[in-house]
């Protein structure tokens, strides 16, 4: 029975984690109850609300989240409870049965342990020694193997969970890659922004850099040549950007690198010697063996500052580097 609703539990939570991987759903312990049950689709007006909140907010907020876990799982757990629900509390419930059997059986051997001693000590013939002797070895056998058999279930249980984690991640993976690069997209950027920010100390910074006149290079050339230029830059940053950084590709010639333990000066000095470095380079058409009018890059710097929150620092690349596309462009930006 257990292992049935083990099994059941766990092809909901494959269908659910995929799920929230697309939508972006964070894996916190509500939003995983929130889609189990909605997977489940037993109960519809979960299911109503969440799409609800889908369609308002474009995703589930935390609080809303929150909210419809207490309004429908807590009470539907409870009626599962009563009839054949499968759910995470159940499966809980019957791990904790499980281990207070084992609990029991533990605490049965331990009086017979104490009992066998007071008799071997009061017995005064081989015999009944004996006898004793062989009554304590069955026993210990059958606990023995009670104790194996529950380690075995703990440890399938973890092997589950394992795989199911492995899943998230690699779905969260390939949700924060950028397709033509292999870099980072937004997301991921966002993401390693959103981890490190709490612990810089005005000392993490963004670059915002962008290839200059794509549209035009893109016309001169054809399509493909512009994708294999942007290629090029991928390889080319990820070349010059220092270990323990992060570079993503937001959109089309534009890319972000992340530094920490970078301040400001130290930013704006990477950033200068990565466009001096871009401005110099001599980059071939391959059809037509030409070499590319000259390409190069204008760069937005920011770093974060006291309690700036990553969003600003975001805005505040994103508006340094508009400010070096209006200052003519092949140059850095890190300030107004
Ligand atoms: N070939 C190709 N072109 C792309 C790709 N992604 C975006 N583009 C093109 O890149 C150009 C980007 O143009 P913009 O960023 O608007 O402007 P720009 O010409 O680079 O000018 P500045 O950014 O002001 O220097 C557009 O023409 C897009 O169609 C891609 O993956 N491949």
């Amino acid at each position: 029975m257990f292992q049935q609703d083990v099994n059941q539990a766990n092809s909901l939570m494959k269908a659910a984690i995929p799920l929230m991987a697309k939508l972006d759903i964070p894996p916190t312990p509500f939003n995983y109850g929130v889609w189990f049950e909605y997977v489940s689709n037993r109960t519809p007006k979960l299911n109503a609300s969440v799409d609800k909140a889908l369609r308002k907010f474009g995703g589930l907020p935390a609080f809303v989240s929150q909210d419809i876990f207490n309004e429908f799982i807590l009470t539907e757990d409870f009626q599962c409870a009563q009839s054949q629900g499968p759910t995470l509390k159940k499966l809980t419930h019957d791990l904790a049965n499980e281990t207070d059997q084992v609990n029991d059986e533990l605490k049965n051997f331990k009086r017979t342990l104490s009992k066998a001693t007071k008799a071997i000590n009061k017995a005064n013939d081989v015999a009944h020694i004996e006898k004793l002797t062989s009554l304590l070895e069955q026993r210990t056998f059958q606990v023995n193997q009670i104790v194996e058999q529950f380690s075995e279930t703990l440890i399938a249980a973890q092997e589950e969970i394992d795989l199911l984690k492995a899943e998230l991640s690699d779905a969260k993976l390939n949700t924060e890659l950028d397709q033509l690069t292999s870099l980072m997209n937004r997301k991921g950027l966002e993401r390693a922004l959103f981890s490190l920010a709490p612990y810089s100390e005005d000392d993490l910074s963004l670059l915002f850099v962008d290839i200059d006149n794509l549209k035009k290079i893109n016309e001169e050339n054809s399509k493909a040549i512009c994708t294999s230029l942007i290629r090029y830059f991928a390889k080319l940053l990820s070349s010059h950007t220092p270990e323990g950084s992060h570079l993503a590709r937001l959109n089309g010639g534009q890319f972000a690198i992340l530094l920490s333990e970078t301040e400001l000066s130290l930013a704006s000095q990477f950033a200068e010697n990565l466009r001096k470095k871009v401005s110099v380079q001599k980059i071939r058409n391959k059809n037509t063996k030409t070499i590319l009018d000259s390409v190069t890059v204008s760069i937005g710097v920011a770093t974060l500052f006291g309690n700036e929150s990553p969003s600003d620092l975001i805005k505040r690349s994103e508006d340094f580097l508009v400010h070096a596309k209006k200052s003519g462009k092949n140059c850095v930006v890190h300030r107004k």
